[in-house]
């Protein structure tokens, strides 16, 4: 992947996306707007050029998946339709590494407004972690807009949308006694998602901060309640 010419700003954003990530809710203007156990999501209000385009950041906990196993299923093409219930097409349009693909989405029509589609690379790695104290590995995919001549934006029917979405995953491993093999139980896995996706075309604020309310905390809530269900009866991807 290091010779493609993307490369530069695939690894500048997956970067600066894992630090954005790490920063806390604290300061920022972050405002909680969802809950739902462990899950606590935030968001920031802000327009560009009158279009809504809420920074969202959501911080979640589940139990008994790793971070590679999370990001595995997220990246995963194969299995995206299987989750991703807001999606009507989904291609994979170039593979510039095993690590690192482009997509090319047509996304469920939100009434009134017009259906969009979503063109990005997606990249997962992962990330040594130094000064953890419990020193587990990061794991993240980062997802961002990109432009490919074969599928100009706003030909057909469909807006493009432009997007930059992190999914950050940190393992925690309860050690079990010496000796006693690691098992699921003893797993947990800090989760940040971090988005913001440009409408690319008007589209009524009220409408679309509704659907954001709505669709992120079921979207989390869904594709960490899959993975658990994939993992549950497979060996641990540590
Ligand atoms: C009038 C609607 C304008 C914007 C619609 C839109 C498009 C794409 C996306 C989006 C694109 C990618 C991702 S992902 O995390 O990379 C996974 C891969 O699919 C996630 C969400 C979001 C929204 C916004 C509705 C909002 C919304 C939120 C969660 C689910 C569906 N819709």
């Amino acid at each position: 992947a290091s010779q493609h010419r993307l490369w530069p700003e695939i690894d500048r954003i997956s970067m600066e996306q894992l630090r954005y990530a790490r920063l806390g809710v604290g300061e920022g203007g972050w405002q909680l707007f969802a809950e739902d156990g462990e899950m606590k999501m935030y968001k920031r209000e802000e327009e560009v050029n009158g279009m809504v385009v809420d920074p969202l950041k959501a911080c979640h906990v589940v139990r008994g998946v790793t971070g590679h196993e999370m990001c595995h299923y997220f990246f995963s093409p194969d299995v995206r339709m299987d989750w991703e219930t807001t999606v009507e097409q989904m291609t994979v349009i170039e593979t510039i590494a095993d690590d690192t693909l482009v997509f090319l989405q047509v996304h469920k029509r939100i009434w009134p407004a017009s259906q969009r589609d979503s063109l990005f690379w997606s990249h997962m790695r992962q990330v040594p972690d130094h000064n953890d104290r419990d020193g587990h590995d990061i794991w993240i995919v980062c997802n961002h807009s990109t432009e490919n001549p074969g599928f100009p934006s706003n030909n057909g029917k469909c807006v493009r949308v432009s997007l930059t979405v992190c999914l950050v995953c940190q393992t925690f491993i309860d050690p079990p006694k010496e000796g006693v093999p690691i098992t699921r139980d003893d797993i947990t896995c800090k989760i940040t998602y971090c988005s913001v996706v440009n409408p690319g075309g008007w589209a009524p604020a009220s409408v679309l901060r509704a659907v954001y309310k709505r669709e992120y905390p079921k979207f989390l809530k869904r594709f960490t309640a899959y993975v658990i269900d994939q993992c549950k009866d497979k060996p641990i991807m540590f």
